[in-house]
Order: C-alpha cells, then sequence, then structure tokens
C-alpha cells in the first residue's frame, strides 16, 4: 500500500509514503540514523539489517517532549560534524513525533539542507508528524517556535513498531486521527465510531485513510498558506496546555483531545457546531480513554498565550473551528469575549 504526495510546484519535493512492512532501503551513501535508547532497545535490530548505506552512523538524543529543544538539537547537529556528514549524506529519523520533528530540522539546517527520511514508530508519528514536512524544536516561549518546512525523502509507515507501543501513547496517535476526520471527512468519522482501532485491519485502515487526508491537504498547501492550518484544529488550545504544564502533565495527542473539545465548545457558541456533533466527538475519544478537560487556572494568561500561536497575526487570533463533522471554517473574527465565554467553561473539570 502507498500514498503518493504530489507537492505541484516544485516536483523534486515530492515523495511516496510507504505503509507496509520495510523490506530495504537502498542506496544510501552516507546515513545517520537518528533515535533514542527506548526506540533503538525495542527496534534498532529490526532495522538493521533493511539499511544499505555506504557508511551508518547511530545518533541516539534524550527521549521525550522536553528534550525537543536547542541543546538536544545542537548535540545532534555536533555528531553530525563529528561524522564528516555531507550534503549528499541522509538522516533517518527512526522514533516518534519528538524524532521526527527534530531529525528533520536538524537535516533542514544542517550545510543549508540534506536529505532525510522519516520512519515513524508511534501510531501519532505514523499517522500525521511523518508526513508534510513540519520540523522544529519548543523553546520558553511554546511549541514548535523554531523550525523550518522539510520535506522527507520517503516515509516508510511499518505497523510491526506498534507493538511495543504503550496504550497511552496508543491513545494519544487516535486522537491526531479523530482530529483529520473531524475536520475532512465524516464518513471516515462514522467508520470510527463503528470500529475498534485495536483491530489490526482496522488500524491499519485508519492508517492509510489519515495519511491520504494529511497528503492531500499538504499537497495544496505546503506551506501553511491558508486551507493547511485546518490540521491545527484542537492545536490553539493544546500547546497553550503544553506549555502551561512544561510539557510533563500531557501528552501531545492528549493535550489535542483537550483543545479539540475546547474548539468545539467554541465552535458550538458561534453556531457552527450542533451540541449533538460535539459530543459525538467526545464520546470517540473517550472510547480510548483520551482526556477532554484541563482546568484553566487562570483564563487571561490562557488568553494570552494565543498570541504566541504561529497562526495568530497582527494581533489576531486564528481559530479551526468546525462546522459539524467533516466540516471547517478558519477564522480569525471570533469576538474576545466569545472566546472567554468558551475558556470559563473549563475553570473547572
Ligand atoms: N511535524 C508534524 O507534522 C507533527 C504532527 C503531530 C505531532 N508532532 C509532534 O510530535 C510529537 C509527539 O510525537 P509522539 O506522540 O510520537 O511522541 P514521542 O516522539 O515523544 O514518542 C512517545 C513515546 O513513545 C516512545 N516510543 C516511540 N516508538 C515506540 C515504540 N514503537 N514502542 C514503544 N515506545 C515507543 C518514545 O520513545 C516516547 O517515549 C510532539 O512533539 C508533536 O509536536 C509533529
Ligand atoms: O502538519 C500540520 O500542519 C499540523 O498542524 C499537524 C499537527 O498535528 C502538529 O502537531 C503540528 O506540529 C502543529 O503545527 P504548528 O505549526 O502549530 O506547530
Ligand atoms: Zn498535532
Amino acid at each position: 500500500m502507498q500514498v503518493d504526495i504530489s507537492l505541484k510546484k516544485i516536483e523534486d519535493r515530492s515523495y511516496t509514503i510507504f505503509i507496509e512492512p520495510i523490506e530495504k532501503i537502498r542506496n544510501l551513501s552516507k546515513a545517520v540514523i537518528v533515535t533514542n535508547p527506548k526506540v533503538a532497545g525495542l527496534h534498532l535490530g529490526y532495522l538493521l539489517p533493511k539499511i544499505e548505506a555506504s557508511e551508518l552512523y547511530i545518533v541516539t538524543l534524550p527521549d521525550g517532549e522536553d528534550y525537543k529543544n536547542e541543546q538536544a538539537l545542537n548535540y545532534l547537529l555536533e555528531r553530525l560534524f563529528d561524522h564528516k556528514i555531507d550534503r549528499k549524506s541522509t538522516l533517518i529519523a527512526f522514533g516518534g513525533g519528538v524524532i521526527g520533528d527534530m531529525t528533520g530540522f536538524a537535516a533542514a539546517i544542517y550545510q543549508r539542507g540534506i536529505d532525510f527520511i522519516q520512519i515513524p514508530t508511534t501510531l501519532l508519528s505514523q499517522v500525521d508528524a511523518s508526513v508534510g514536512g513540519k520540523t522544529g524544536i519548543n523553546n520558553r516561549f511554546g511549541k514548535n517556535l523554531i523550525g523550518a518546512f522539510h520535506q522527507p525523502k520517503a516515509v516508510y509507515i511499518d505497523t510491526h513498531f506498534l507493538t511495543t507501543l504503550p496504550q497511552r501513547e496508543f491513545a494519544a496517535g487516535v486522537a491526531e486521527i479523530v482530529k483529520m476526520a473531524v475536520v475532512f471527512d465524516k464518513e471516515f468519522f462514522a467508520w470510527l465510531e463503528e470500529h475498534d482501532l485495536y483491530e489490526e485491519e482496522h488500524l491499519k485502515y485508519a492508517i492509510k485513510r489519515s495519511v491520504e487526508l494529511k497528503a492531500a491537504i499538504v499537497a495544496k498547501d505546503e506551506r501553511e498558506g491558508g486551507m493547511r492550518a485546518s490540521l491545527n484544529y484542537g492545536h490553539t488550545f493544546a500547546h497553550v496546555i503544553e506549555n502551561e504544564t512544561n510539557y510533563k502533565r500531557f501528552l501531545h495527542g492528549e493535550a489535542v483531545a483537550i483543545g479539540m473539545v475546547m474548539a468545539n465548545e467554541l465552535a458550538k457558541l458561534m453556531d457552527l457546531m450542533s451540541q449533538e456533533d460535539a459530543q459525538r466527538v467526545k464520546t470517540l475519544l473517550e472510547k480510548y480513554n483520551l482526556p477532554t478537560c484541563y482546568e484553566i487556572k487562570d483564563v487571561d494568561s490562557f488568553y494570552e498565550h494565543f498570541f504566541l500561536d504561529k497562526k495568530t497575526q497582527a494581533d489576531k487570533i486564528k481559530f479551526v473551528l468546525p462546522r459539524g463533522v467533516g466540516d471547517f471554517v478558519i477564522t480569525d473574527s471570533v469576538p474576545k469575549e466569545r472566546v472567554f465565554e468558551a475558556l470559563k467553561r473549563f475553570t473547572r473539570c
């Protein structure tokens, strides 16, 4: 099974997303596998025989969102210089979204840009993070605030890796699947309501459908000039929650689950979404034990955080709001009072 992503304007950035067991990745010159100790311990033995490169190095970064930062990035760049990585070399991101985002960003800036490929090992990175070329790191001001658009040369999605994924991480991936369905595809959403993703065949279908949906929007709007912002549904809120809790309390997908419920509250207040559709989304998230509430301690400060969001421009906060299940609007004209009204509904959980 494979999905082709065609970036129309500059064809050489198009690539294939393979959704099948990895057989061989051939003809690499110098290559560096970037991973973390957990993924290396579990899966490097499976991957190594499948990589054919003239020279192969492994760099391990510390595990976790806490380390998606300048220090870890700098450590990675220094190892690349140590190994005399050149402009014909390839980085291989082998891990979840954190490894993917950091490796992609290192590839974007090392010697002004080298190739990288994505081998995502979490559900979240298989359905979302490995596709589309958003790369970057966090800093103390917020999430993904330093980064670049840099497309991988290929993505290899092998569900073998998911056999070792903890339940909580699995559910975090489901949150991004639900996101794609709510904004783009009401039939897929209804299918998700009817099918259990713990069954392998169902999971494979959900991965394929999510990747197709993401690839389609990225192909139309690679650099988020417009419609790609739809993939940020729930994230305007999620990024504030992640930052306020120092990336420790919630996984990214969990914060996105809460963020979608918050966005839905706002969409209801704007008469865009019915209570019934909002409840369907919440019920689906709850089915996978995802959190759907975060107690906002200080509404003013939560609101102020929105101004650091990359979608906020000229002091106008841009929200992605569902227009029911399967449709959305991107709007920067939500009255401040409405936003406060929605946020105040989360001062108690
Ligand atoms: N670039 C994008 O388009 C995009 C999209 C969505 C999310 N993201 C980013 O991705 C990150 C979240 O990604 P994530 O949820 O994969 O988190 P993660 O990369 O932190 O991985 C989650 C945990 O699972 C472990 N792990 C990875 N593979 C495993 C496996 N097969 N078995 C057992 N454990 C495994 C990791 O070591 C880690 O501890 C966030 O930083 C988010 O901002 C980026
Ligand atoms: O690919 C995209 O576009 C997304 O928005 C995917 C999101 O799931 C992802 O979390 C992304 O990193 C958020 O984008 P950001 O530009 O708000 O950092
Ligand atoms: Zn996300």
